[in-house]
């Protein structure tokens, strides 16, 4: 277990996930450590101890592979922090550069980077399941997510507390099977409805290296994890019950008993299941995780209603607005905090979904600043 990191200077993330009262929302976007971040220069002098290599992520993308990054503990220190110097004071989380297919990659599967995510040898039929590693050992495949974590909790010297993840199982099952991104999900459904049995035992496998892997973020100090179900808005509400849902509630479960087993104390998770508004309510009873992250299209006083106060929300305006200039913007946020803020239960401003290029970094800026002004006022 590493130690001895700087204390943290900024709890109202922790707390928001906690369902107790801020000062005003935490802040911070899905995505914030990526492409719309320029090569050189900054407009704040940053405050966290300078690293050698002062370049934005586009400008490291130039020399070095996506996962070439992932798997260098100082490129991804480097990247999760360039965001908070960029916006210190005004971010009140960082979170770990990386990405969700180093699961996939761990249980033995070839993942390129060339734009999105290909795997040139995908799962085709339940007999390729062989093909993948059996016991994975996340101490070895994964260590240098582990280590980039340590790496970066002692960067961020307690400016922000750091958000660790991982891929949901079904999201991830969709990547393994369908071989990249997809519209219609075919292949990956054809799994679910001929071989149910085959896929929920995969999905289960999946969990099983989610635990480990969560559990092993903690121990090398994140401070809180995130759950990316992203493709959960493709399966209907029962499927989402009968395929997502198990594997989910068996993550939640599985972290929080391992680290009590352990003696360390449990960290608050995030569940971001997009496009599953249909089953927020059922979440908030039964999910196990703290916070609910939510996309944009679901009202926030109607989210609130539906939860009560189980649970604590994050999100949710689309991150299209980014694009609409600095007036729209406002408004949305505006109307954002209004939402949120109108009853009781904890919430984080975020987007509904991550941050995409060639926003400019001046917007969001404006965003932080409009999420501090409105969601600070009371209503
Ligand atoms: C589905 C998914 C993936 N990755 C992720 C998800 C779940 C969240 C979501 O739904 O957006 C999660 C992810 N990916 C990345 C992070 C880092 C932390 C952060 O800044 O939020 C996180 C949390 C970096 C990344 N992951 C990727 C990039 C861009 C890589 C590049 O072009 O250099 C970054 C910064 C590549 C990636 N990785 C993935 C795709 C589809 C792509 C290509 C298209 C895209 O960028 O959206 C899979």
């Amino acid at each position: 277990m590493a130690s001895n990191f700087p204390p943290l200077k900024n709890d109202r993330l922790l707390k928001a996930a906690r369902g107790e009262e801020t000062d005003r929302a935490p802040v911070w976007i899905m995505r914030q450590a990526g492409r719309y971040l320029p090569g050189m220069g900054y407009s704040v002098k940053p405050r966290i101890q300078d690293l050698s290599r002062l370049s934005e992520f586009r400008k490291v993308r130039e020399d070095h592979e996506f996962f070439e990054i992932c798997r260098d503990p100082s490129l991804a220190t480097e990247i999760t922090v360039q965001p908070i110097r960029r916006y210190t004071g005004l971010i009140d989380a960082s979170i770990i550069f990386s990405d969700i297919l180093v699961i996939p990659q761990a249980l033995g599967m070839e993942v390129l980077m060339n734009p999105g995510p290909h795997f040139p040898d995908p799962l085709v039929t339940p007999e390729d399941v062989k093909k993948l590693k059996k016991d994975v050992d996340v101490n070895v495949e994964l260590k240098y997510m582990f280590d980039a974590i340590t790496k970066t909790r002692m960067e961020l010297n307690g400016e922000v507390p750091l958000i660790g993840f991982c891929g949901a199982p079904w999201t991830l099952f969709a990547y393994m099977i369908e071989g990249g991104g997809s519209k219609t999900f075919q292949k990956a459904k054809t799994w679910l409805f001929k071989y149910p049995e085959e896929s929920k035992a995969l999905l289960m496998r999946i969990a099983d290296v989610c635990v480990d892997f969560l559990v092993g973020q903690v121990k090398a100090g994140a401070q809180l994890l995130q759950v990316f179900d992203s493709w959960a808005g493709e399966l209907s509400p029962h499927d989402f019950q009968e395929f997502s849902f198990p594997s989910l509630r068996h993550i939640s479960d599985g972290v929080r008993k391992r680290l009590t087993e352990e003696n360390i104390t449990p960290v608050p998770m995030t569940l971001f299941a997009k496009g599953a508004n249909h089953a927020i309510s059922f979440l908030a009873e039964r999910s196990g995780y703290d916070t609910l992250g939510l996309d944009w299209c679901i009202d926030p006083a109607d989210a609130r209603r539906l939860v009560g106060t189980k649970v604590a929300l994050q999100g949710n305006m689309d991150p299209n607005v980014l694009y609409a200039g600095k007036p729209a913007i406002e408004k949305a946020v505006k109307r954002m905090c209004e939402g949120f803020r109108s009853a009781k239960g904890g919430w984080i401003a975020n987007l509904g979904h991550g941050i995409t290029p060639g926003v400019d970094p001046e917007d969001v800026r404006w965003f932080f600043e409009c999420v501090h002004k409105y969601s600070a006022q009371k209503l």
